[in-house]
């Protein structure tokens, strides 16, 4: 029995890679479609072959994760891209990712875009947020396509790490992931070809290798709904009101009007910052306004 990782999906096939970097082409197990188990491009599974290109998957190892658009699983981290300009840097639309992100148990990392469109005055502001973000916790990258700034240390962060790209359109998701394609081409040509089918003769979801890491071609998190996030569960997505939940004096404590609460504390002291605070409460009035559904 062999064990690999499915990185890519097409026409009933799975392409299953193994550790030493071999690929089998690999069709799913009757007993799953019996199950309704359907194989995932990330799941980590065993397989037996005869033929590497006639192998079955036998198993699916447990998920941590898994994302239906794209439908990817075991994603451990999510690269969020927001533009400081055109699109205008939104602070709430971030922070919603964030929250979808961290509702995952994916890690999320910043990239705000376009630093070349930005004045002085703007740059600072990007700089603040920056240091806003990176006190929560999220590495946050300030780049531009235009002159290079930033994309210097970009590859430390896919290595080890199966990501998936979000953001809202025309912030330079595809211009990054061009970017990644170009030295991917040098490392993995020669699978691809062995395979018998070019990378862009696909819609299909795959995951990339890049900088010893593995990238999902398709960007992640399109629908920016809280629909299965619990009114309880929003501030454990908040890692800088996670970490004070239990200095507020009311288990269960929503942080609104409730004496001695922790994060308002935290709030008033400017330790939390007041535009976190601000989002946290509006996203909680969503999830509260949200059609029950059946
Ligand atoms: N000035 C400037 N333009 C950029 C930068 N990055 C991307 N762009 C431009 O922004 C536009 C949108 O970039 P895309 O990469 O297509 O954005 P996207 O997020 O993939 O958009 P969707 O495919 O609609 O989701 C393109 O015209 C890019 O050339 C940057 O750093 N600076
Ligand atoms: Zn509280």
């Amino acid at each position: 029995m062999e064990e690999g990782r499915i990185i890519k999906a097409l026409s009933g096939f799975y392409y299953v890679k193994t550790e030493d970097g071999s690929i089998y082409q690999c069709r799913g197990r009757g007993v799953f479609r019996n199950q309704n188990i359907t194989p995932l491009v990330g799941d980590l599974v065993t397989f037996e072959y005869e033929d590497p290109n006639e192998g079955y998957i036998m198993q699916i190892k447990p998920r941590s994760n898994e994302l239906v658009r794209p439908p990817i699983a075991n994603i451990t981290q999510a690269i969020i891209v927001t533009s400081a300009k055109a699109p205008d840097f939104n602070e709430t639309l971030l922070d919603r990712f964030l929250v979808l992100i961290e509702s995952r148990d994916i890690q999320p990392v910043i990239f705000i875009t376009k630093m070349d469109l930005t004045s002085a005055a703007e740059k600072e502001k990007m700089e603040s947020y920056r240091k806003l973000y990176e006190n929560i916790g999220y590495r946050t990258e300030l780049l531009s396509m235009k002159d290079g700034q930033g994309f210097n240390v970009l590859e430390h962060y896919f290595k080890d790490h199966i990501t998936v790209i979000a953001g809202q359109s025309g912030v330079g998701k595809s211009s990054i992931l061009n970017m990644l394609d170009d030295s991917l081409d040098l490392k993995t040509g020669e699978i691809s070809e062995s395979l018998g089918r070019g990378r862009h003769t696909t819609r299909h979801v795959e995951l990339l290798e890049m900088y010893n890491g593995l990238v999902a071609d398709t960007p992640g998190f399109s629908s920016l709904e809280f629909d299965t996030l619990e009114a309880n569960e929003l501030s454990y997505c908040f890692p800088e009101f996670r970490e004070r939940l239990g200095d507020c004096k009311f288990r269960g404590c929503m942080h609104l009007k409730e004496p001695k609460c922790a994060v308002k504390a935290a709030v008033s002291t400017g330790e939390i910052a007041a535009s976190r605070y601000g989002n946290y409460v509006r996203f909680l009035e969503e999830i509260m306004l949200r059609k029950p559904r059946y």
